[in-house]
Order: structure tokens, then sequence, then C-alpha cells
């Protein structure tokens, strides 16, 4: 991983996220470090169940029982998160980081108007609001009809008063962008922002992340399975394999010279000027049980690569140009 610089954000060391199961302990996140640069979007990409989620609610704080994060430390414009109470975590959550959830229908609560949610999270936050009660009141909607408006919701003023229920899922997606976004974090962290959403939507959301970052100034974390979203709007990559990451660098290198063979397995069956709307293809047999994992590359039993000497414990190596793979035969290329 590259190193942490004045501009550092978020730098994630060492994370190691556990879940305790009849069959034993699932190490879901093991080892991942993380650097996320003020104003740069970080793609993060990996088949279904690599740790990409639970990496990112142990940053939030959000891992819950029978879960826990054993080792690591995640540092926050040089505070650590793991140091803080849950009123503290509370405050950070919102006002510095921000998340919108895998699972936008029910991140939502049903209960609430559209209007009360983004009330409550600026409530939460309290970012310059005026201290007289109808000041305040005039502050939030004005502030959250100017949200609905961002997130291209047609009718703001009208949609506040309205339930989650009362709009199609891709508003709802934008919706919760918007309340995400409320608080003007520093950091967004967007997981799967996109999934389930029709492709002109899709497309709507994306630039809509796109273009509040570009206006706010703020870091993006874009979890997809979309390597045709990872190269449009991603500065750098990290691909995640069986809770580890395995290969990170700046977008167009890792895309243009993958040096895992991971990486080069998803980006296989990609034809590679028309990256858009892809998925992640499936590469033959599965990806491990996270249990008692043997000292070995993790990826050996699928690698097309591999040989006795990836029979042990791989570290990541560097490639050279900040972009660094966990393969026995990386080796370092001359600055280009
Ligand atoms: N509540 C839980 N109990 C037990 N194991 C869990 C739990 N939550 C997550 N895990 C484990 O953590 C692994 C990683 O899950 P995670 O949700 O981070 O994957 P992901 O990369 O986000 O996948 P997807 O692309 O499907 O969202 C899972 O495969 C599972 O083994
Ligand atoms: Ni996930």
């Amino acid at each position: 991983m590259s190193a942490p610089t004045d501009k550092t954000l978020l730098q994630v060391e060492g994370l190691r996220t556990v879940f305790e199961t009849r069959d034993g302990t699932v190490c879901a996140v093991d080892g991942v470090d993380v650097i996320v640069e003020r104003g740069e979007c970080l793609g993060v990409v990996g088949e279904s169940g690599s740790g990409k989620s639970v990496t990112f609610n142990s940053v939030m704080g959000l891992v819950r029982s029978p879960g826990r994060i054993e080792a690591g430390r995640i540092m926050f414009e040089g505070r650590d998160l793991r140091a803080l109470n849950q009123t503290e975590m509370r405050a950070v959550r919102g006002r510095d980081i921000a998340m919108t959830m895998q699972d936008a229908m029910t991140a939502l609560n049903p209960a609430l108007t559209v209007g009360e949610q983004i009330a409550e999270m600026l409530e939460a936050h309290d970012k310059g609001l005026p201290s007289g009660r109808n000041a305040r009141r005039r502050a939030i909607r004005a502030h959250s009809v100017k949200m609905l408006g961002l997130v291209g919701i047609a009718s703001p003023e009208t949609r506040l008063g309205q339930y989650p229920h009362e709009f199609s899922g891709g508003m709802r997606q934008r919706i919760m962008i918007a309340i995400a976004l409320a608080s003007m974090p520093k950091l967004l962290i967007a997981d799967e922002p996109t999934t389930a959403l029709d492709v002109t939507i899709q497309a709507q959301v994306l630039e809509l992340i796109t273009d509040t970052r570009a206006k706010l100034g703020m870091s993006v974390v874009l979890i997809t399975h979309d390597l045709g979203v990872v190269a449009e709007h991603c500065d750098r990559v990290m691909v995640m394999y069986a809770g580890q990451v395995v290969e990170q660098g700046r977008t167009a290198d890792v895309i243009m010279r993958p040096k895992h063979p991971y990486t080069k397995g998803l980006l296989g069956s990609l034809p590679r000027l028309s990256l858009r709307g892809q998925r992640i293809e499936p590469i033959e047999g599965q990806v491990p049980e996270l249990i008692d994992l043997p000292a070995q590359c993790r990826f050996y039993s699928r690698c097309r690569e591999r040989g006795p000497e990836c029979l042990k414990n791989i570290e990541m190596r560097d490639a050279g140009n900040g972009q660094t793979a966990r393969c026995v035969r990386v080796q370092k290329e001359l600055a280009t």
C-alpha cells in the first residue's frame, strides 16, 4: 500500500474483522490496509463475499455481534476511530463520514417522511444551523429542498412530505445519497450504490456522486462489481479477494497492466474498450471458506500461474508506480 501523505484523509492499517459462527471464526477481513486521499475516488472491487462491505462497515463502527474488529488501526484526519466511544463515533458518522448501504430499500426508515429523515441527519450534525426554533426549521427545510434537487428529484418541496414507499427504487437510492450528503461529509462511502437500478438511473446516480465530489471536494469510496464504473469514476482501485487486498494502484495502471492473476481473471473476460456496464464474470472455482485458512496464497486453487512457491503466506509486493499486488511473481517495473 502506498504511504500516507499530508493529503491522507483515511488510513486503515492491518484491519482484521471476524465473525464467531457455529463452524468457527470467520475471518471476513484479514489484514486490510486502505488509504483514501482528500478529494479522490477509490474503487473497491472483488467477488461477492470478498470482504468489501465488512471492511467499510468496520470503518464506520457498524460491525455488530457476532462480528468484531480484532485488530488494526483506523485513522481519520489523524484521529484513531477505534479509540472513540459510541457518542463520539456517532458524531463522526454522517458529519465526517457518511455511508450509503448496499440495501437502500431497508436502509431508509419507512415510518418517517423523506424530509424528516434529512432533517434528522442535519439536526444530528448541526453544521451552522441557526439557534432560533423557526429560523432553524426554515434553514433545515431550505437545505433539504436543495439536497433533493441536487440528487435530481423533481418538485422537492412536495416530495419532502412523502414516505419512502412513495418513491421508485432508483429514487430511494438517490434519496439515501441525499441523506448521506446532507451533512456535507468529508468522505462518502457508497456501497454498491447502483445495484438493481436500471442503466439510465445508474448513470445519473454516479454522475451525481462525481459532481458532488467535485463541488464539495469530498472523497469517495465506491464499492462496486462493475469495472466499467471503476474505469470511469475512480482515481485508484483496490481489488479484494477472500478478505485481503490482492492488488491496488491507479485505476489506469491496474486495468491496463494488472499484476495479480485474480485481477487478470476479472479483466480477462471483459472486452477492453467497452468496460462500461460490465459486471465481474465468475472465474472458475470457488472462493475459499474464510475459516482456518492454510498459510498459502488464497487464490491458489483457482490460479493459472500457481507453483510450489505459492504455498506460503504472500505479502503485498511493490510493482512500481504505487501499484502493489499480493503475488510472488510481482516484480518492480521502472517508472513510466
Ligand atoms: N453476520 C455475519 N456472520 C457471519 N459471517 C459474516 C457475517 N457478515 C459477513 N460475514 C462474512 O464476511 C464475508 C464478507 O462479507 P462482505 O459482506 O464484506 O462481502 P462483500 O465483498 O461486500 O460481498 P458482496 O459483493 O456480496 O456485497 C462473507 O462471505 C461472510 O463469510
Ligand atoms: Ni457488500
